[in-house]
Order: C-alpha cells, then sequence, then structure tokens
C-alpha cells in the first residue's frame, strides 16, 4: 500500500522571504498553513472553504493542479486525476509565500500521485526554476531559517533550526503582487553597491545565529537591495517600524515583496509587541508568528500506514 492509495494530506507552511538584506537567498518558514486533503477520482475537483480561495478554478486549471500536472509531464507522466480539497490561512499576495507554497503543494501532489520518488533536493530545484529563487520555496519545503543561492541551474541551501526568536507579522488589506513589486526594483547595480550589499547579508546571518539581536536589527535595516525602492509602495512601513522598535522588535524588514512588514522579537517578546501594535495598527491583521521547523509534510489519513 502506497501513501496515495487512500486520503492523503499535504500540509505546507507560510514563509518570509529577505529578511531585509538576504534578497532571493533568505527566508524562514512561519506556522500558517495551505492544506490539501486528497483522493484520487475519476475527474479533478478541487475545492475550498477558505474565502480567499474560493474564487480560483474548481478543476485541473486550479494553479496546484497545474504544478502537478506539469511536474509529472516533465517525468513522462499523466497524472490520475484528485478530489482535493484546500484550506489555507496564508494570506495571498501580501509577503507571505502563498505563491511558494501552493508551487511545493503542486510538487508535493505530482510526487505522490505520480510516484515520481523526488528527492528533497529534486524538489527544491522544480520548485525554484517555477519561482525563480529559492527563499520561499526552500524556507515552505524545508522547515526553519533558510540561505540558499540558485546558480548555474543548480540550488545550495542550507536549512538551520531556529528557535531563539519569533515575529509578528502586520499584514495590511491591500494585496501587492510580487511582479510589481519587483517592477520598482533597479535592473543595474555597481559592483562597490554589490560588496556594501552583500556585506550586509553577510552580518545578518551571522548575528542571527550568535543571537546578537542589535546588530541582526541593524543589517535588516540597513538592506540596499531592495527595501529602499519598495518602501514607496509601503506608506506606513516607517511607521510601524518605529513603533516596533521602541516596543521590544529587534528588526523590521519587508516581508518578501511585502506589503505586510515582519517585526521580529526574541523569544517570548512575541505576544505583548502583537498586543501592542494590534492597539496603533488596528486597520490591519496582527499575527504573532512562530517558525516551522518542519517544512512540507505529506502525511496519509488511513490507520493502516
Ligand atoms: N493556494 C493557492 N491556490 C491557488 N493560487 C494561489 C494560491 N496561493 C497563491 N496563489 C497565486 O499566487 C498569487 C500570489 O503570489 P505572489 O507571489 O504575488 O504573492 P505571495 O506569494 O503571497 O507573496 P511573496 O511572494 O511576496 O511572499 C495569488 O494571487 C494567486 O494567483
Ligand atoms: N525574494 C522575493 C520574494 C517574493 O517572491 C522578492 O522579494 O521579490
Amino acid at each position: 500500500m502506497t501513501l496515495n492509495d487512500g486520503k492523503f494530506v499535504i500540509k505546507i507552511p507560510a514563509s518570509s522571504a529577505n529578511l531585509g538584506p538576504g534578497f532571493d537567498s533568505m527566508g524562514v518558514a512561519l506556522d500558517l498553513y495551505l492544506e490539501l486533503e486528497v483522493e484520487k477520482s475519476d475527474e479533478w475537483k478541487c475545492l475550498s472553504t477558505s474565502p480567499d480561495l474560493k474564487d480560483f478554478p474548481q478543476d485541473e486549471n486550479h494553479f496546484i493542479c497545474q504544478i502537478a500536472i506539469q511536474t509529472a509531464a516533465k517525468y513522462g507522466r499523466v497524472l490520475t486525476p484528485c478530489n482535493i480539497n484546500v484550506a489555507s490561512d496564508i494570506p495571498l499576495a501580501r509577503g507571505l509565500g502563498s505563491s511558494a507554497s501552493a508551487i511545493i503543494a503542486g510538487i508535493e501532489l505530482a510526487d505522490c500521485i505520480g510516484e515520481l520518488g523526488l528527492t528533497k533536493e529534486e524538489k527544491l530545484l522544480l520548485a525554484t526554476e517555477i519561482e525563480g529563487h529559492p527563499d520561499n520555496v526552500g524556507a515552505s519545503l524545508y522547515g526553519g531559517l533558510v540561505i540558499g543561492s540558485y546558480q548555474q541551474g543548480e540550488v545550495n541551501i542550507l536549512s538551520l533550526s531556529v528557535n531563539t526568536f519569533e515575529t509578528v507579522a502586520v499584514i495590511p488589506q491591500e494585496s501587492l503582487l510580487t511582479k510589481d513589486s519587483r517592477g520598482v526594483l533597479p535592473t543595474d547595480f555597481s559592483y562597490s553597491e554589490a560588496i556594501q550589499a552583500s556585506s550586509t547579508a553577510n552580518v545578518l546571518v551571522a548575528a542571527l545565529l550568535s543571537q546578537e539581536w542589535e546588530m541582526a536589527g541593524k543589517m535588516m535595516e540597513r538592506d540596499l537591495f531592495h527595501q529602499p525602492y519598495r518602501k514607496q509602495l509601503i506608506p506606513f512601513y516607517d511607521d510601524i517600524e518605529n513603533y516596533a522598535k521602541a516596543r521590544g522588535a529587534f528588526g523590521v524588514a519587508l516581508s518578501g515583496a511585502g506589503p505586510t512588514v515582519l517585526c521580529f522579537c526574541e523569544k517570548g517578546k512575541g505576544k505583548a509587541l502583537e498586543y501592542e501594535l494590534e492597539t496603533a495598527f488596528p486597520d490591519m491583521t496582527i499575527k504573532l508568528l512562530n517558525i516551522d521547523d518542519k517544512g512540507s509534510n505529506v502525511y496519509s489519513l488511513n490507520k493502516c500506514i
């Protein structure tokens, strides 16, 4: 009996990319989830009760099914149709890796139904080729804090288990598509700017791992790759940053392509910060988010497995 001989679940965490200067290469998995309940069927059906997902196609044209079908096709397989129930508490187009979680879900679906036998490394490469960078997909797949590099058709990534900090997300009501947020970035970068920007990212990694919180926060603020350009799209960014830093956050960064602003604090300080931010920014959704250490999780609902 294999996983796909009955109902099974694919559960994928959200993620926040960049953490400031780690543009397109750093990500952290967060404890919001996209969850699929899957069973083989005669035709494709993809239904959801989550308000955000209700308007998506309900057949094989659903984004997740398309990723699955295309992934299987790369290996010469045609997938048996599935009946899928999708639920998600990852807000769409808010910078919390909804598209990456959907891509990983599609690849896991193809792997299970098509019995592709993919390794984690192969899943990561497939997902990175689709998304263009490994930060969100790496975090959703591996969990923890990921640092990755996509070059020459190869992804090199490390996933580190971190339980020393937590985050509070400030999520605006308005969405911002990644492609629009990438549209304001420069096309060129000078050699000296690249040195400064990458040194900032390097120090951020070392500071986070050494629990040098003040330095980590300073490096997040000093990002040169994207935040200076994207701030024009996020008029409330500075207010949130100043407010959160005055109330216990050691660092603040734009989450992925935005518009969510992610506030970082030491473990145990998040609840109080969440309360303060709720009071100050009542029009936004404030969520204390912990780091998911597990990443993508596929399990059977059949008792005998
Ligand atoms: N569960 C899902 N099912 C179907 N499509 C989805 C799902 N999640 C995301 N998408 C698609 O991805 C789009 C959002 O992707 P986008 O890259 O713009 O933002 P994001 O992934 O939420 O944020 P970021 O990449 O900045 O972290 C949605 O508008 C939708 O088209
Ligand atoms: N690194 C990506 C994450 C969003 O996909 C960006 O900032 O555009």
